[in-house]
This record gives structure tokens, C-alpha cells and sequence, in this order.
């Protein structure tokens, strides 16, 4: 179905059976999926998020101040970065980290052209530390490197396995969107992504793909054109 992707994967999703950090045995089961569709030919850039070991408005909440904050939660994605290449290593997957945040030797320092010609090489390209920015979110990060990278589809990880007419989590009667377009995702008011990363995905065509990354062997479904979780389109 796809030929190039940018996998968005929660990095609350890391912490597994955990309260916090990183769960070796989530971490390895990531890797494996990924390079399921690595060895297919798929062309996989990747951006973490960070919320398993610090996000700037919970920090903001306990008295640091935003941008201080939002730059701790900019390293925390880098911390899950390099966690996540070691795991792919491991596995025997090629794989890159490049950083928004100038930090040599840590990263490589993100262009947009070094992220294509890796991939082109065969490469899984982790782009890490959000957008480099205070006050985003690493959806928003993930909606821009996927344009950047002119990904054929953005793929959401999440725990939960699609879209629903109101938080699954919190709502036992709602009920889950095969498919549904930016529109209706403002007008019901949904608040599955952030409304940055939404608009930056529908002015630029993008579409997402949200479905459940936890359960093992989701990944290659939804690269295979299966229908599990929810398509979002213009
Ligand atoms: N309409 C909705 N459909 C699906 N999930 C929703 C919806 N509204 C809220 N959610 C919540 O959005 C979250 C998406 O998960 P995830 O991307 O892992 O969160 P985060 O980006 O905060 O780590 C889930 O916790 C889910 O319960
Ligand atoms: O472009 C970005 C991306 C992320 N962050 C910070 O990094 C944290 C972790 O990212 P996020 O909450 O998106 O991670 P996830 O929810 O996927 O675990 C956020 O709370 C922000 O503080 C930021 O400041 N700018």
C-alpha cells in the first residue's frame, strides 16, 4: 500500500507495565513490527514522543516554567530515540537518529535532505526532539516530518484502535470510524491528535492512519492495506 511512512509512536505506550521510562520487552516488540515492514521495502521514518518520561505541561503544573519544561520534554524524546535505535540495532535493522536540537555526537543534526537520502538507503530515520520548538507536541513534530519527508501516509500508534465517536476510554457506548475526514474530526470536536498536527496533516493532504500499535503484527496489517483502525482524509 505504502512506499514511505512516518510512524508516530506515543511514548506514554513505552512505559508498558510501567508507571515510567522504558519497558525493555515494549521496546523489543516495537523493533520487531518495525522491521517487519523494514525488510519489506517500506521506507520508515519514525518520530517518539516522550510522556513516559516528561512533558512540559505536567511540568508546568509542578512549577517549571513552560519553556524549560517543553525543552526537558524535547530531551526525554531523545532519551526514547536512542533507546529505540539500539532495540531496531539489535534486530539486525539499519537505523539513524537525527536530532531538531543541535547535539552532535548524540544526533546528527536533522535536514530534511539527510532524512530522505537515508531512508532512500534503506535506512529507519528516527526524528527526534519534537519540532525543536516550545509549545508543540511531537504529533504536530510528526505531521511536519511527514510532510517534510513527503510520506505517502502518516501512521498514529496509539493504545487505543481507531477513532470513536468520543474517548473510548472514557465513553463504554461510543463507537469506532472505519474512515472520516478532517471536517467532521473538528466539527464532532474529536481529540485524538492535537489541532495543529490535524491541521497541518488536512492543508497539506496527509492522511493518518491511527491504529492500535500494542497488539504485535498491527503494523504490517496496516502497511498491507488491512482495515483495522480508522483512515482520516480530506
Ligand atoms: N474520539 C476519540 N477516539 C479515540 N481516542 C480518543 C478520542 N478522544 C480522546 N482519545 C484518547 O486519545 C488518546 C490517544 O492516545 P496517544 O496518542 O497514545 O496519546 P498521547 O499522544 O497523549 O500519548 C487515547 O488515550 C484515547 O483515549
Ligand atoms: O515539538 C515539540 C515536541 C515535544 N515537545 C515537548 O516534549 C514533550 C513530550 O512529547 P509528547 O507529549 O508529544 O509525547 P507523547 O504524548 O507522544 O508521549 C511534550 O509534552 C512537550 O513538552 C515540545 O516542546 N516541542
Amino acid at each position: 500500500m505504502y512506499k514511505r511512512v512516518l510512524l508516530k509512536l506515543s511514548g506514554e505506550s513505552l512505559m508498558g507495565e510501567q508507571n515510567y521510562g522504558i519497558d525493555n520487552n515494549r521496546l523489543e516488540e516495537y523493533a520487531l513490527q518495525i522491521k517487519e515492514i523494514s525488510d519489506l521495502g517500506v521506507q520508515v521514518g519514525i518520530v517518539i514522543g516522550g510522556g513516559n518520561i516528561f512533558r512540559g505541561l505536567s511540568g508546568a503544573a509542578k512549577g517549571f516554567d513552560r519553556y524549560q519544561g517543553d525543552q526537558m520534554g524535547m530531551l526525554a524524546t531523545v532519551i526514547n530515540s536512542l533507546a529505540l535505535k539500539s532495540s531496531l540495532n539489535n534486530v539486525g535493522v539499519k537505523a539513524r537518529v537525527l536530532t531538531a536540537i543541535k547535539m552532535e555526537p548524540v544526533g546528527e543534526f536533522y535536514s530534511q535532505p539527510k532524512a530522505i537520502e537515508a531512508l532512500e538507503n534503506g535506512e529507519v530515520v528516527i526524528l527526534s526532539g519534537g519540532t525543536g520548538n516550545p509549545y508543540f507536541t511531537t504529533d504536530t513534530g510528526s505531521s511536519l516530518r511527514g510532510i517534510e519527508i513527503k510520506a505517502d501516509v502518516m501512521l498514529k500508534g496509539t493504545r487505543v484502535d481507531g477513532i470513536y465517536t468520543a474517548d473510548p476510554e472514557k465513553d463504554p457506548n461510543a463507537t469506532k470510524f472505519d474512515e472520516i475526514t478532517f471536517d467532521e474530526i473538528y466539527d464532532r470536536g474529536l481529540k485524538v491528535m492535537d489541532l495543529t498536527a490535524t491541521t497541518m496533516c488536512k492543508e497539506n493532504n496527509l492522511s493518518i492512519v491511527v491504529f492500535d500499535m500494542d497488539t504485535p503484527g498491527n503494523l504490517i496489517k496496516v502497511i498491507k492495506g488491512e482495515k483495522i483502525g480508522t483512515l482520516v482524509k480530506n
